[in-house]
């Protein structure tokens, strides 16, 4: 059986058999193919056509393949649908495979295995977002969580706890997590709940002992303990961080940057579900739009909107740094002269963390050079635009943005304006800068344009003008003319000069003594010209790698800048506040606004109500108010204040200032999780217990309508018994949407309770909705007259009112005997409303006249109409 398995087939099948979890792209001249199944799963998610190469074992063997051009178009296709790809590629000129003897295949090796959490192009990543693995490490009840981009190089660990991950994984959202292979079952879950994939590796990969050695030997250091005093566990992570990366990258190792150690509790605790229900980075439909983020970005450079999500996800709980951060802003608020220049500055200023990341790991070009130059200009432009005297967190900046010496003139004199993408074809040195390439470049040249003068030369001594002097990657350079003059050309005494190489079916081709020479003149010229502009690409790279500490500085000073500038923007430009922070647990927003909700309203040129909140005394709000009135408005946006502020930005509202919370929990809205088989409710209570479970007397909770999803009884009590635990057990600052009025009275008897009501009038039997947050309680839902606004059947609306004047009557009389009450109320059947006949005919009248276009009718035409439509309105039913 063996016989029939092809040398090339059982190098594929050798090559695979090291990669089974990955589709392997195979290299094959300009196309990877995929084979066997692979190739059943690539052609089916990548909608390509499945074909069959040979047989293997009898059987035939199913292939397809995408061109090497576009491939990274296809990668993305397959890493976003979960797969992860092995490259194969060819090692060696398949020249050299030939010399071995005709039947040698040409040697293959895996190059780099491209996972969710590992990519590094840049048509695959979001710009502005970062793009994190993690790996997660559990020492018995001790865990520790490590993460990195790659194609920044941040790295940053910290001691997680086994039940912190499911929040710190939502606040980080990597697209991959590593586990050790005996935890996967634990953990697998909780990463995938918040969109990461899992991948498993032994457990020897978050050995400890092995792993503070790879990692001193990967940042060339005796001791970690320049970097911080590590547990077990974090060094565990960071290890298998770095066993994976070596895996996935074979061997090159990006840039890595120091590992930054996060403190638990540093960073303001915002579960999963409060991030999704407070929309902080992801609107309602997942993606950016609608977000918080969206909102707020305002930055001009892609690491800036990078360190703005990194901000927003994990607001500070130091003040120090929350007011060092304010500082920044401040000052670029009052300059608005400062402001605008710093932000035309670095509009030019490139993605210099991805571009170095890119050369650490070989796959960088001469562009990613010029990036680099570009953003050294830029930073010095900035510097020298950032007056004395500024805020700690711009003085600091600006001194990291000195260029490291002698870069700059480095790149300024080596590279060309617009460098190309790849070194591959040269062309990105710029003249002047290496003699022996420019004489070589000469040469090459000069070959050029003496084949031009050959071409006149030999036209004349054949005595045809139309012959051609070509080239092509077969014969090299030639000389071409129709069949009707070869004849001449082949027989003496032109036979002595011209000699015959090839006859097509259009043209016969010819060669000269002269015009070899030449040929091998400009091609020596031309392959010294390439190899010399690579060996300055080698120079230029590692004279950038070696500057690569400064430069991460210089570009993390800049983002800093355009963070700051942009929040600046953001302020004036909306009219928010810098926000007090205090130690105590204050919570005064005066005339607060909601952004998202602001900008969406702004945008219809409808104006938005400003309200205050109040928890200083009363840590706890309770609010009612009609359906639509802006309840849940409301309460998220003091949430999103409270994150605004500690994230170091100002705050949409006239004045603020905020107690340091420790926590922000919500729970907004209800939505079923039918993947994991929880109801509605379900998913609220589990939510509730989180809240109510976890909230210190720091933490801010907002919550909106908790009970709702159950018997009105059972939700009252439950809504009942969750104000009382968050007064008494909680002692956080809570703000309590609900439905039910009965609670209002809860207030009169807990201390740290208020009431407040959003306000409506009613006006000619209409709710008017006035968006304002008062003192007081709600008398009503107005659920009926919003159900009627929203479009439901007037029929219904009426009888709605019948059943709830009946129930609202018995509960004044009959002390809330539901039973009863229905069985008094005069049956649906047996009191049936009139039936809507106008609405209908208004509809198809309404139809009608959509139809109609004015403008194109003549006069007479839209009488006919204006008749027509009367009539309809007067048909007999
Ligand atoms: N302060 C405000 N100023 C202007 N418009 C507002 C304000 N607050 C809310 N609105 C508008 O009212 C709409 C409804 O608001 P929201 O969803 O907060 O109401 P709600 O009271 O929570 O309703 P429900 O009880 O039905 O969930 C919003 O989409 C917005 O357009």
């Amino acid at each position: 059986m063996s016989e029939t398995v092809t040398p090339m087939m059982a190098q594929y099948l050798d090559i695979k058999s090291g990669h089974p979890d990955a589709l392997l792209f195979y290299r094959m001249g300009d196309f990877y193919e995929m084979f066997f199944d692979d190739a059943v799963a690539a052609a089916e998610a990548l909608d390509i056509a499945l074909t069959k190469r040979g047989k293997h074992l009898g059987q035939d063997i199913p292939m397809c393949g995408v061109p090497v051009h576009a491939a990274e178009g296809y990668l993305l296709g397959l890493i976003r649908k979960g797969f992860r790809v092995a490259i194969a590629e060819q090692m060696e000129d398949p020249a050299e495979a030939k010399k071995r003897g005709s039947k040698s295949v040409v040697a293959r090796d895996v190059v780099r295995l491209v996972t969710p959490g590992t990519l590094t192009e840049e048509s695959l990543l979001d710009a502005r977002r970062h793009n994190f693995l993690a790996a997660f490490c559990a020492v018995r009840e001790e865990g520790a969580l490590a993460w990195v981009d790659i194609s920044t190089g941040a790295l940053a660990v910290m001691a997680c706890a086994p039940a912190r991950l499911g929040p710190e994984l939502a606040r980080l959202s990597p697209r991959e997590l590593l586990l050790a292979e005996e935890t996967e079952r634990d953990f697998a879950g909780v990463a995938e709940d918040q969109g990461a994939a899992v991948t498993p590796l032994p457990r020897g990969a978050f050995d400890s002992t092995g792993g503070a050695a790879r990692l001193c030997k990967v940042f060339g250091i005796g001791s970690l303990d320049g970097f911080g005093t590590f547990g077990r566990a974090e060094i565990g992570a960071m290890a298998a961080l770095v066993e994976y990366l070596e895996l996935t990258q074979r061997g090159r190792l990006p840039l890595l940057r120091p590992p930054v150690q996060e403190r638990p509790g540093g960073t303001m605790q915002i579960d999963g579900a409060t991030r999704r229900s407070l929309e902080l980075v992801q609107g309602s439909e997942g993606g950016r739009a609608g977000s918080l983020l969206a909102a707020i970005d305002r930055s001009v450079t892609a690491a800036g909107a990078r360190l703005l999500e990194r901000r927003l996800s994990s607001p500070s709980c130091d003040a120090g740094v929350v007011t060092g951060r304010q500082d920044g802003v401040t000052a670029l608020v009052e300059d608005a002269a400062l402001r605008r220049d710093l932000r035309d500055i670095l509009r030019g200023a490139a993605d210099l963390d991805r571009a170095l990341s890119r050369l650490a790991l070989e796959r960088g070009g001469p562009r990613d050079l010029g990036a680099v130059r570009a953003t050294l200009e830029v930073a010095g432009r900035v510097a020298a635009r950032l007056p004395e005297g500024l805020p700690a967190i711009l003085a600091e900046a600006k001194r990291d943005l000195a260029a490291p010496e002698g870069l700059s003139e480095l790149l300024d004199s080596a590279l060309v304006a617009e460098p190309p993408l790849l070194a591959r074809d040269g062309g990105f040195v710029a003249a002047g800068f290496d003699p022996d390439l420019d004489e070589a470049r000469r040469l090459r040249d000069e070959g050029r344009s003496v084949i031009a003068g050959m071409q006149a030369e030999y036209a004349g001594i054949a005595g045809v003008q139309s012959l051609k002097i070509r080239h092509n990657n077969v014969l090299g350079y030639f000389i071409e003319t129709t069949a009707t003059h070869a004849g001449r050309m082949m027989a003496p005494p032109l036979s002595e000069t011209f000699i015959h190489r090839q006859t097509t079916a259009n043209a016969v081709r010819f060669t000269t003594v002269d015009l070899s020479e030449l040929e091998t003149r400009i091609l020596n010229a031309g392959a010294r010209a390439l190899e010399l502009e690579r060996s300055v690409f080698d120079r230029l790279r590692a004279a950038v790698l070696e500057a690569a500490g400064p430069l991460g500085r210089l570009a993390r000073a800049l983002a800093e800048i355009d963070l700051a500038a942009g929040l600046a923007d953001l302020a004036v430009e909306g009219d928010w506040c810098r926000p007090g922070i205090e130690g105590g647990r204050a919570f005064e927003i005066e005339g607060g606004r909601h952004p998202v909700v602001e900008a969406a309203l702004r945008r219809s040129g409808e104006p938005f109500v400003a309200n205050d909140c109040r928890l200083g005394e009363t840590p706890i709000r309770l609010l009612t108010g009609p359906n639509m009135a802006g309840k849940s408005t409301f309460l998220r946006q003091n949430a999103l204040i409270a994150i605004l502020a500690q994230m170091g930005a100002w705050v949409p509202a006239r004045t603020a200032r905020i107690g340091l919370v420790s926590q922000v929990f919500s729970r907004v809205g209800a939505s079923d999780d039918l993947a994991r088989g929880r109801s509605t409710f379900m998913v609220e209570m589990v939510e509730t217990a989180a809240i109510l479970n976890q909230a210190d007397d720091r933490a801010l909770v907002i919550l909106d309508e908790i009970g709702r999803g159950t018997a009105t009884y059972d939700g009252l009590s439950i809504a009942w018994a969750t104000l009382e635990h968050l007064n008494a057990v909680n002692r956080c600052r809570a703000i309590f949407a609900t439905h039910y009025h009965e609670l209002a009275r809860l207030a009169d008897r807990l201390d740290g309770v208020a009431n407040a009501t959003v306000t409506v009038k009613e006006w000619d039997g209409e709710v008017v909705f006035l968006h304002e947050v008062r003192d007081g309680t709600a008398d009503r839902s107005y659920g009926v007259q919003v159900a009627r606004l929203a479009g439901l059947p007037p029929s219904v609306v009426e009888r709605a009112r019948v059943v709830l004047d009946a129930l609202e009557k018995g509960e004044r009389e009959g002390g809330g005997k539901r039973e009863t009450l229905i069985d008094d109320l005069p049956l649906f059947a047996a009191a049936p409303p009139p039936p809507p006949a106008a609405p209908v005919r208004a509809s198809e009248v309404e139809a009608r006249l959509r139809e109609l276009e004015p403008d194109a009718m003549s006069p007479r035409e839209a009488l006919e109409r204006l008749y027509e439509l009367k009539g309809l309105l007067g048909r007999p039913d």
